[in-house]
């Protein structure tokens, strides 16, 4: 068998470009562009990568991009300020800090101070639990992206069996909630799950985030499954996802590469989310289909 590619570079254009659309209508009724901060600590040079990206496809669905880049060793307090100056400007509508942050900083001191009508990451814990009960709130980018290339190429996903690798809060717990809500039967694995392989065997959907290269293998593989890779690692081979892609082919029926695939997701969604989170702050009510 094999498996088909998912563009995950298309989909995100094509939704990139579905949000421009709406982003213009905003524009006319509220007098102005959404507008989305980005909080930059330190200089690593993934993070800054990332950054720019997400900065250039601001800017090109018609958004305002406003970027702060604080040094490595700035004082937890003085962050704390800043997320509360955007908190409090009119014009910004999403607020994203880029993570890992320095270690002197507590991750959660810092995201739980985001408004959370503003936490176009879905970070802050009133998003995971609106997420987790069923309410409107955001959704954290990456685990959005992965459902809706997983509907869009499955479908309804209901009774399907998901197992999503990786139980952080920005990816894999989320990842499960969907999942639940879509009414898959899921199973979360992590570093302590006992016999990986044959727990990935029964899955229908595969989503690895682990951050370990290549470390999914295709005999692993129900054949026919839909796997998701959100790994992002960087080898002296260059840029390879959490699966054995090149094995996976001869065995899924789809999988998405990377790059190309869930990363270019990551950015689309955040744009969607901004551009959400302006209207529902001007009550204008969107047209046309994100
Ligand atoms: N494409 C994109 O847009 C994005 C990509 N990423 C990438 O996704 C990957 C995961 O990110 P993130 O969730 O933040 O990572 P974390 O390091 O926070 O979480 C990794 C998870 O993998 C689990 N794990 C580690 N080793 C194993 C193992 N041997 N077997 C099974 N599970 C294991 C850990 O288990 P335990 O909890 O027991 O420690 C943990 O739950 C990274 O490569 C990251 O770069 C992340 C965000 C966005
Ligand atoms: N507050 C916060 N929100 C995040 O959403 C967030 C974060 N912090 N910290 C880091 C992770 C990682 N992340 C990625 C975004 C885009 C690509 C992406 O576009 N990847 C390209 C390749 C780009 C490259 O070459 O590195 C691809 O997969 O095709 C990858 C990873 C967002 N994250």
């Amino acid at each position: 068998m094999t498996a088909a590619i998912i563009d995950g570079k298309a989909f995100a254009a094509g939704l990139r470009e579905r949000v421009a659309q709406r982003v213009t209508r905003f524009a006319e009724q509220a007098g102005r562009a959404p507008g989305l901060a980005v909080v930059l600590v330190g200089d690593d040079p993934a993070s800054a990568v990332y950054v720019r990206s997400k900065g250039k496809a601001t800017k090109a669905a018609g958004m305002g991009g406003i970027e702060h880049r604080l040094p490595a060793d700035v004082p937890q307090q003085a962050l704390l300020d800043l997320v509360d100056a955007l908190n409090a400007d009119p014009a910004i509508d999403g607020i994203l800090v880029q993570l890992p942050l320095p270690g002197h900083i507590d991750e959660q001191a810092v995201t739980t101070r985001i408004d959370p009508d503003k936490d176009v990451d879905g970070f802050h814990p009133v998003n995971a639990g609106r997420l987790a009960v069923g309410l409107p709130g955001f959704v954290p980018c990456t685990p959005l992206g992965c459902l809706m290339l997983l509907k869009d190429q499955l479908g309804d996903l209901s009774g399907l069996e998901a197992v999503v690798i990786g139980r952080s809060n920005i990816v894999g717990k989320p990842m499960a909630q969907l999942l639940i809500a879509e009414s898959c039967t899921v199973t979360v694995a992590h570093s302590r799950t006992r016999d990986l392989p044959s727990v990935v065997q029964r899955a229908d959907i595969v989503v690895a985030a682990v951050g370990r290269p290549q470390m999914v293998k295709a005999a692993w593989l129900k054949p026919g499954a839909t796997v998701i890779d959100v790994g992002i690692n960087r080898t002296p081979e260059g840029l390879v996802g959490d699966v054995d892609f090149a094995g996976a082919l001869d065995v899924a029926g789809a999988v998405t590469p990377v790059p190309g695939g869930v990363g270019p997701m990551t950015i689309a969604v955040l744009l969607r989310n901004t551009l959400i989170s302006a209207e529902r702050r001007e009550n204008i009510v969107g047209e046309g289909a994100l």
